[in-house]
């Protein structure tokens, strides 16, 4: 029988520390790496950004944007990149941010969380705006096949807050997605596989993680501002379920393998020893 993901994501956090380490080949970046900005660019970027990163944390997180905005040809480099991390035995969490209706999400999740499919992660994110049931076909291939589910709840960048703030029956609307993400993890062991996404830049003890029994995907910490010190404070009880996600800081470091990993290690070390990391910049 297949391994839950919640399992699975628990034992490679103990083994590599909660980092996550995205890969964002933004334009920019190729460019201060001296790469053209074209679909060898890419290439070039993406797999040496694998070659630093994937063998060193418990989760890549590649940014399915930057690769689909060169069309099939960056899709291929994606199938190449998800490959690869698989094989330095990292967990592959692609952000795709996918949501539609329920007979479209049954097509999204044939590509993403289903066995045989090029584009199979480990898990992905996915977007609750049409409604949380909506991903129930996301939820049961991923529980169908040891794959998990990371559900937008209160994001990282200020644009979201008078959506997600707002009120739901007496709870803002981000607290009505992780008690239903909650409610799906009930009972599980170590933890269940629906996670749900809260940025790093958030307030501190805004919502109420404790009882969610799954991991927590924490994007804005690094280049949008959040530190390892921001982390206790944002995240209380719910610390040790967090997966602090950071890609443009890690990635700036480049193009040499070596500075990238040497920034990833010290990023992993003050995140275990609580010591601040990452940096100040505009969130977006
Ligand atoms: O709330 C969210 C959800 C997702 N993201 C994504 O995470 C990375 C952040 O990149 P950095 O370079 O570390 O800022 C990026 O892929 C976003 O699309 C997010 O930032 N906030």
């Amino acid at each position: 029988m297949t391994e839950r993901f919640g399992a699975r994501l628990a034992r490679a956090v103990a083994a590599r520390g909660p980092l996550c380490a995205g890969i964002d080949p933004h334009p920019g970046l190729l460019a201060e790496w001296g790469l053209p900005v074209d679909v060898r660019g890419l290439e070039r970027f993406a797999l040496t950004a694998t070659e630093a990163l994937a063998g060193e944390v418990a989760v890549v997180k590649p940014q399915s944007a930057f690769f689909e905005a060169h069309g099939s040809a960056g899709v291929a480099v994606l199938e190449r990149v998800v490959a690869a991390c698989r094989d330095a035995g990292a967990l592959v969490l692609l952000d795709v941010k996918r949501g539609d209706i329920g007979s479209t999400m049954a097509a999204y999740a044939a590509a993403y969380l289903s066995d045989g499919s090029p584009l199979a992660a480990d898990a992905v994110t996915v977007s609750p705006y049409l409604g949380f049931g909506a991903l129930e076909p996301a939820f049961e291939a991923a529980a169908a096949s040891g794959r998990g589910v990371f559900v937008l709840a209160r994001t990282s960048n200020p644009d979201g807050e008078a959506l997600q703030r707002a009120d739901e029956g007496g709870r803002t609307v981000a607290q009505s997605i992780v008690d239903d993400a909650a409610a799906r993890n009930a009972g599980a062991e170590p933890q269940g596989d629906v996670g749900v996404v809260v940025g790093a830049t958030n307030v501190p003890g805004e919502l109420r993680l404790a009882g969610l029994n799954g991991p927590v995907l924490a994007p804005g910490f690094g280049a949008q501002g959040a530190t390892a010190a921001d982390l206790a404070g944002v995240f209380g009880p719910a610390l040790p379920a967090v997966l602090p996600a950071s890609s443009r800081a890690l990635l700036r470091c480049g193009p040499e393998v070596a500075a990238i990993r040497d920034e990833l290690r010290r990023v992993q070390a003050e995140l275990a020893g609580g010591g601040p990391a990452g940096g100040r910049s505009a969130a977006g």
